[in-house]
C-alpha cells in the first residue's frame, strides 16, 4: 500500500540561542502539488525543511508527514521520502552510480529495481558519462544533480528540495521541472521546493508561500505579472508592521 503523500506543519516555532528563526509557522503540501517556499537570505526556508523532515525538533511539535507525526514516522513513512537539502546527499569518495544506487538501498528498494532505478535517474539527470566519476571530482552543478537524483531515485511520494536549482545550468532547471511535473502527474507526488529565483518557481509551482523573518507573510499566485513587486511589498509591508509594534 502507498503511504499518502502529503506534509502539514502546523504552528511550528523554533527559536536558536533564544533568537526566533521560525514563528507559528503553518504550511502544508497536497498530493499532486508542487508548494514552492521562498525568503530572502535567512529567512528559515532551510530550518523549516529540516523540521519537516525530522531533523530538527520544533519548539511546539505539530509536524505530519504522510499524516503520521514526524517522530513518529516508521521506516515505511520514510522510504516513501526523497530530499535534498544544502548539502546533497553524496559520498565524495563514491561514484555518482554507487551514491545513487546506495540511497535507492537506503529507501527500501531490492538490488535489482535498485539498479534499474539508478540507471534511469542517472539518465534522467544527464549524468550518464558522469557515472563512473567519484562525486568529489565532479562541478558544484553535477553534484547537484546526482544529489537530486538521489533524492528522486525511488520514486517518492513526498519530496523536500533545499535551492535545488541554485548550481544547475539553464538545461538542469528544465529538466528538474519536468521531473517534478511527472512525479506529481504519474504517482500524486507533493513536493516542496525553495528558492530565490521568482520566475523559476512561478513556472515550477502550483502555489507560492513567502517566508520572512521566520513567519509565512503572504503567497504569491504562480504565473502571475510582476511577482517581484508582490514579493517586496509584501517583505516591506511586514518589516513596517513589525517597526511599527
Ligand atoms: N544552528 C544554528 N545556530 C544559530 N543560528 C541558526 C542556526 N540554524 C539557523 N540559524 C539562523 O536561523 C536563520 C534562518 O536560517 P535558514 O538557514 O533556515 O535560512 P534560509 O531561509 O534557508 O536562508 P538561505 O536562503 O540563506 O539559505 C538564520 O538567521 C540563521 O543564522
Amino acid at each position: 500500500m502507498k503511504t499518502p503523500a502529503a506534509v502539514n506543519a502546523e504552528r511550528v516555532s523554533k527559536a536558536v540561542g533564544g533568537f526566533p528563526v521560525l514563528d507559528e509557522v503553518c504550511l502544508d503540501v497536497g498530493p499532486s502539488e508542487i508548494h514552492a517556499l521562498i525568503g530572502l537570505n535567512g529567512a528559515g526556508k532551510t530550518t523549516l525543511m529540516r523540521i519537516l523532515l525530522g531533523m530538527l525538533k520544533p519548539d511546539r511539535v505539530s509536524v505530519h508527514l504522510a499524516r503520521i507525526p514526524v517522530f513518529d514516522s516508521p521506516a515505511q513513512v520514510w522510504s516513501r521520502v526523497g530530499q535534498m537539502l544544502e548539502t546533497p546527499f553524496a559520498y565524495p569518495e563514491l561514484t555518482a552510480r554507487e551514491n545513487v544506487y546506495c540511497s535507492a538501498r537506503l529507501h527500501g528498494m531490492r538490488r535489482e529495481a535498485a539498479d534499474l532505478a539508478t540507471r534511469r535517474a542517472l539518465s534522467d539527470l544527464g549524468l550518464e558519462r558522469y557515472a563512473r566519476q567519484r562525486v568529489g571530482t565532479l562541478s558544484l552543478g553535477n553534484r547537484q544533480r546526482v544529489g537530486l537524483a538521489a533524492a528522486l531515485v525511488h520514486g517518492p511520494d513526498v519530496l523536500v528540495l533545499d535551492e535545488p536549482t541554485n548550481a544547475l545550468d539553464p538545461r538542469g532547471v528544465i529538466v528538474l521541472r519536468r521531473l517534478l511535473r511527472e512525479a506529481c502527474r504519474d504517482r500524486g507526488a507533493a513536493i516542496l521546493v525553495s528558492s530565490h529565483h521568482l520566475d523559476e518557481v512561478s513556472r515550477m509551482a502550483d502555489r507560492i508561500s513567502v517566508l520572512h523573518r521566520g513567519r509565512i507573510i503572504g503567497s504569491l499566485q504562480p504565473g502571475t505579472v510582476d511577482l517581484e513587486r508582490r514579493f517586496f511589498d509584501l517583505v516591506l509591508h511586514s518589516d513596517l508592521h513589525e517597526q511599527g509594534q
